[in-house]
């Protein structure tokens, strides 16, 4: 028995050797002789350069970077793939030639992903993007849409104070991040389908089961992606029928969630609409020049909510704990990836965590909330404006700790970059990271100083107000032109409000062995140890 297991494994070996050899060849052909490729790390064979990396990609991208260069070429398995980690090089990228690189990269899952031609986040620059783009900043995530849902993020911050200063009364310790988590879920999971996420059995837990499912197979299928595509060709392991098998059943679940939103749309005319009331009524009219598809509506759902559990904790988190799993799930999922739960939830607790870690900068922000708004009232979303320093805080806190790292584009023609050639179809990682933390443009850059983004500060920054949407290429969390994060403005609302609130109401307190500012693994920068701390409230409106 071990004998035949060891031959197939041979033979397995051979089939995966020759087919790289072969597809090594292949691009061997395809270079000139005067082409002039961005500098790589020594590789080993078939793996490539998946050695040179640790479970924290970017930060393993950054160092390497300091020794190859702001364009460096890497391959894993049979994929190549250039990382971009300096401003300059960034604004070649996402200014500069953006009409090259407005496309997103793709990976593995596109024969066994049943919503493949129906995505937002992966479509090509086209008309079907620009459709969905116009949709969503002129209906789903336009100022009027977030201002009708502003009760509910004040309902959804009331139940966070209460859960604290339940904690707060106790004197028992809370999961920062667990309860900021379950806060953003919930905002979320309201604003698209009406629907909680943390209220026992609901719909919403049943369909982010359904989608760790598909993540778990689409991660497993994409491993052979990477590695040889003969593997995934022919999908020798199964995973590629079990991933259509998984997506089916979260078809099937969300198609249930829209017949019941149909029904009572056709009752309920005039309602504060949510997310799927409006994808539905695109879906309903007929003049609509792009037609968006049921496909199209359930893809959006996917990306948009349900992706991570309320305790923001993965159930096969040690799936994800090995770097060629996270890069490779990171190139796979970059529509869970630059989804808005997780990342929202994540700059929210680097942000708490920075804050509690840096008591100066903690007292400041809190002179400036009581200053404007007192001591009768919570501070409302209204006063954000006039807090310049918590909106500085917020940038800091992105540029320190960008949820989303890795800003994941595609070439689509052949061109050159700062005296490099790059073939069309080459995946391009641009590492925001780096990007922001790269010391020609940033003063003490591994530094958390909110005052560099107060008009009048010796960086110069104050003097054109960084703002969110990439229009400086040093200051990146959300990504940069067309194809920039459409999600900011909502993001941002979280964040200011849930941030300024924390400190009106709450001194925090932390064990003697303080807060581990270490990221750990996985598609976007969470905190490597649970943000544990004690709330002492200081001040009560509810
Ligand atoms: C702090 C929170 C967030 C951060 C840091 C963030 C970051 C990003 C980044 C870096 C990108 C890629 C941009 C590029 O390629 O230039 C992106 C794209 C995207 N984000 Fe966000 N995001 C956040 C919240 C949200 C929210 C709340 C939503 C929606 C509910 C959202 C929906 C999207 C979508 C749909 C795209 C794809 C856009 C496209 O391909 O054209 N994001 N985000």
């Amino acid at each position: 028995m071990a004998t035949i297991t060891d031959e197939i494994l041979l033979c397995f070996i051979c089939l995966i050797s020759f087919f790289f050899i072969q597809s090594l060849l292949k691009r061997k052909a395809k270079l000139r002789s005067d082409f002039k490729r961005p500098p790589s790390p020594p590789a080993l064979p078939i793996i490539g350069h998946l050695h040179h990396l640790s479970p924290v990609i970017h930060q393993s991208f950054h160092r390497l970077a300091q020794l190859y260069g702001p364009l460096m070429r890497l391959h894993i398995g049979t994929s190549t793939m250039i990382v971009v980690s300096s401003a300059s090089s960034a604004r070649d990228i996402l200014k500069i030639h953006e009409s090259l690189f407005s496309s997103r990269l793709t990976f593995g899952m596109e024969d066994y992903n049943i919503y493949e031609g129906h995505s937002f986040t992966t479509a090509e620059y086209g008309p079907y993007w620009r459709f969905m783009k116009r949709l969503c900043m002129s209906k789903l995530m336009s100022a009027s849409q977030l201002d009708r849902f502003m009760d509910v993020r004040r309902e959804e911050m009331k139940k966070l104070l209460e859960s604290l200063a339940k904690s707060s009364k106790e004197s028992a310790a809370v999961d920062l991040g667990a309860e900021l988590t379950r806060m953003t879920n919930n905002v979320l999971s309201r604003m698209v389908m009406s629907t909680r996420c943390s209220d026992g059995y609901n719909e919403a837990e049943v369909c982010r089961n359904l989608v760790l499912k598909c993540i778990e197979f689409a991660g497993k299928l994409s491993m052979a992606d990477i590695l040889d595509t003969f593997i995934k060709k022919f999908d020798l392991f199964g995973h590629g029928r079990k991933l259509v098998k998984s997506m089916e059943q979260f078809d099937k679940f969300v198609e249930s969630i829209m017949e019941i939103h149909e029904e009572r749309m056709k009752s309920s005319a005039g309602d504060t609409k949510d997310m799927m009331d409006i994808l539905l009524e695109v879906h309903h009219d007929q003049n609509s020049a792009t037609k968006l598809t049921r496909k199209g509506i359930k893809n959006f759902v996917l990306v948009s909510t349900f992706l991570y559990p309320p305790n923001g904790i993965y159930k096969s988190k040690d799936d994800f704990d090995k770097p060629s799993l996270i890069l490779i799930s990171i190139c796979l999922f970059q529509e869970m990836f630059i989804a808005g739960v997780e990342t929202s939830s994540k700059a929210l607790q680097w942000a708490t965590a920075e804050l509690i870690s840096n008591p100066i900068v903690f007292d400041k922000l809190r002179e400036e909330i009581v200053s404007l708004v007192g001591t009768t009232r919570l501070v409302q979303e209204s006063d954000i404006p006039n807090l310049p320093y918590l909106q500085a805080v917020v940038k800091e806190a992105l540029r320190l700790h960008a949820p989303a790292p890795l800003i994941l584009r595609k070439c689509t023609e052949d061109c050159k970059i700062n005296g490099f050639d790059i073939l069309k179809d080459t995946r391009i990682l641009v590492n925001a990271y780096s990007v922001m933390r790269d010391p020609l443009q940033w003063k003490e850059p591994n530094k958390f100083m909110p005052e560099r983004f107060l008009a009048g500060s010796e960086e110069n920054i104050g003097q054109h107000p960084m703002d969110m949407k990439g229009l400086h290429l040093h200051y990146i969390p959300f990504g940069s032109g067309r194809r920039g994060c459409p999600g900011a403005s909502l993001a941002l609302n979280v964040m200011h409000s849930t941030l300024a609130t924390l400190v009106q109401c709450f001194d925090f307190q932390v064990g003697k062995e303080g807060i581990d500012m270490k990221a750990g693994s996985g598609f976007t920068t969470a905190m490597k140890k649970p943000l544990i701390c004690y709330p002492i409230l200081r001040f009560s409106p509810i």
